[in-house]
């Protein structure tokens, strides 16, 4: 189209006009300039958060290691406790645990009140401390918090081990909700604590097919697809996936933390795909925080119960915790759908 001369009687009218078009689209402007400067530092935010949580622990530091997980030095209650669970940790179990789930009804609670029932729960597969669970809890999350990690870290601190709540509803003793887990459906490692030979009594051992390297999976068939024994672990990982915002690093750092066959002695790393192995550098950052701050001082559950209260209803938006979970599998095993509950 020819150009079009403007005749200098119309500019008062188009002046007016183009004014308010032009204030119009610097407010525009303006708007989107705020919104990429928000995602700018949202980025920031997320980058130095994140290398927050893959920086080395700090209050550690002086800490004698090899003071921790002394197995072979444990008590009676620490070996009875793997010498019962390796023993009963089978495939049909197993199978059973996760069937059984689907008819039961349980309590609704919010997550400070499941943290007090633990308060009367000491774990007997643990050679490192005596306190409550309560305790443990805060004393995790408080080393989390003094090392300045992600506050979703620190809130993943404080309920990791809440999935041992199942001891007082349906467990069959401890062996179904504490210790280190490891698969089952396949070969026994010998660097799960006390070895393969702890493993003699189950009726798994020697089995053709799940006594074998790879067992019921396969090659990077990714850990999502393996059936660890059963206990706190995956129970709470369950719960919090439904029910909170945390993101998929500590959904995994609830998952696996007690796998610690493969995120500290290395096995079953064949068993992975690349999202594992992108979830195994979060569990190994986790990991110092729940052991080790075993040995620091006896929290004061009163003091820190408001800064944590606040941290449950930024991730829990339902505050509440809500008893049901279904669950879908479709997995070599063959279980298509279980149901959770407090
Ligand atoms: O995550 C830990 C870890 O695996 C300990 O070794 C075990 O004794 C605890 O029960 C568990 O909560
Ligand atoms: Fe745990």
């Amino acid at each position: 189209m020819a150009p079009v001369a403007v005749s200098p009687q119309a500019s008062p009218v188009f002046k007016k006009r183009d004014g308010q078009a032009l204030e119009e689209l610097s407010d525009a402007i303006d708007e989107v300039n705020v919104l990429k400067d928000m995602k700018k530092r949202e980025a920031e935010k997320k980058e130095a958060e994140e290398k927050g949580l893959y920086e080395e622990s700090e209050f550690d530091k002086e800490k004698d290691k090899a003071n921790f997980r002394q197995y072979e030095d444990a008590n009676d209650r620490v070996k009875n406790f793997y010498q019962e669970q390796h023993t009963k940790q089978t495939v049909a179990y197993n199978l059973k645990a996760r069937h059984d789930f689907h008819s039961k009804t349980r309590a609704e609670m919010t997550v400070w009140e499941a943290m007090e029932k633990l308060n009367t729960l000491i774990d007997e597969s643990d050679p490192d401390t005596s306190l409550s669970q309560i305790e443990h809890l805060l004393q995790s999350a408080e080393a989390i918090r003094r090392d300045g990690k992600p506050r979703w870290m620190q809130l993943t601190g404080l309920i990791h081990d809440l999935g041992k709540l199942l001891f007082f509803f349906d467990a069959e003793g401890q062996w179904d909700v504490v210790g280190d887990t490891f698969p089952v459906g396949c070969a026994f490692d010998e660097k799960i604590v006390y070895g393969r030979d702890s493993f003699r009594d189950n009726e798994d051992f020697g089995h053709k097919i799940y006594d074998t390297k790879f067992g019921i999976y396969t090659p990077g068939c990714g850990l999502d697809n393996v059936m660890l024994s059963w206990g706190h672990d995956e129970y709470l990982y369950h719960l919090a996936k439904e029910q909170s915002t945390l993101p998929d690093e500590a959904l995994a750092m609830i998952r696996y933390h007690s796998f610690y066959p493969w995120h500290s002695a290395g096995a079953y790393h064949e068993l992975m795909n690349d999202h594992d192995r992108d979830m195994l550098r979060a569990v190994k950052a986790f990991n110092p925080y729940d052991l080790y701050s075993k040995s620091d001082g006896i929290p004061s559950v009163e003091e820190l119960k408001p800064y944590y209260l606040e941290l449950i209803n930024e991730y829990f938006p339902t505050k509440v915790l809500k008893c049901t979970i279904y669950i879908f599998h479709n997995n070599a095993y063959g279980v298509s759908k279980y149901l959770l509950y407090w």
